[in-house]
């Protein structure tokens, strides 16, 4: 039977990348999406500004939606101080399946917490089920039309605290306009457009950095 694209990319981190060394596994990634097979990792232009805003950040706390193959969960976890933890979000069983391998690869597996389940009935049961308070960090990687109502659905269930940022992917290609223009006018965001393009392309794109200011 044919193999899928995160199959694939998930065989040239078995065959080329370092167990144990993240760094290795992302620029495996890299050079399979760039000399190979494309594919929707956030990649290696706008994972240096995923990287810094990380760093900056310092976080305790970090939810991803959007895990897809585990690139940027690799990247965001191999930054993280050794008390902090990363939730992860995926809802194509699929793609689960592939990221929590690429993950253990990488060795980065005792920093990340891989759920499968949709933001919009996992983001009410992070305080309850999942032992959270606040996320420093929400890097939104998901489906672009669920950027805006799970914003909101995270402010709801008191998930935000005064400091905590998002950092949202795609916000030109594929584009979240419902979302950009929420933060962008919001009182309660201090939003900066971080100009990129899109992974591996010459296409514009970027990422939206907000501060939520309580
Ligand atoms: O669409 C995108 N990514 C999201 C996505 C897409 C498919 C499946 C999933 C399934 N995962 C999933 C879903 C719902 C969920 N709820 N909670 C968790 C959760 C997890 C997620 C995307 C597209 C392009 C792109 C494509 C083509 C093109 F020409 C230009 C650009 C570039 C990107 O960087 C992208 O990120
Ligand atoms: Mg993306």
């Amino acid at each position: 039977t044919q193999s899928t694209r995160p199959q694939r990319l998930l065989g040239a981190v078995q065959k080329k990348a370092t167990r144990g060394n993240p760094r290795s596994v992302i620029q495996t990634i890299d050079q399979f999406c760039r000399q190979r097979e494309w594919a929707m990792n956030v990649g290696d232009e706008k994972g240096c500004i995923l990287d810094s805003v990380v760093t900056e950040t310092n976080p305790t706390t970090v939810l991803e939606l959007g895990t897809y193959c585990g690139y940027s969960t690799v990247r965001i976890a191999s930054l993280l101080p050794p008390q902090a933890r990363l939730i992860t979000l995926e809802f194509n069983p699929d793609f689960a399946r592939i990221a929590r391998q690429v993950i253990t690869w990488a060795g980065v597996q005792d920093k990340v917490e891989l759920v499968e389940g949709a933001s919009g009935d996992l983001i009410p049961k992070m305080k309850a089920q999942f032992g959270v308070n606040t996320f420093d960090l929400v890097f939104l990687d998901h489906w672009k039309d669920r950027y805006l109502p799970d914003t909101k659905l995270m402010e709801e269930c008191g998930l935000l605290k005064k400091g905590s940022i998002l950092l949202a992917d795609n916000v030109i290609c594929p584009g979240t306009p419902d979302y950009l223009e929420y933060v962008r006018n919001s009182p309660r965001y201090q939003s900066q457009y971080f100009k990129s393009h899109l992974e591996y392309t010459k296409v514009e794109d970027g990422l939206e950095k907000s501060v939520f200011l309580g």
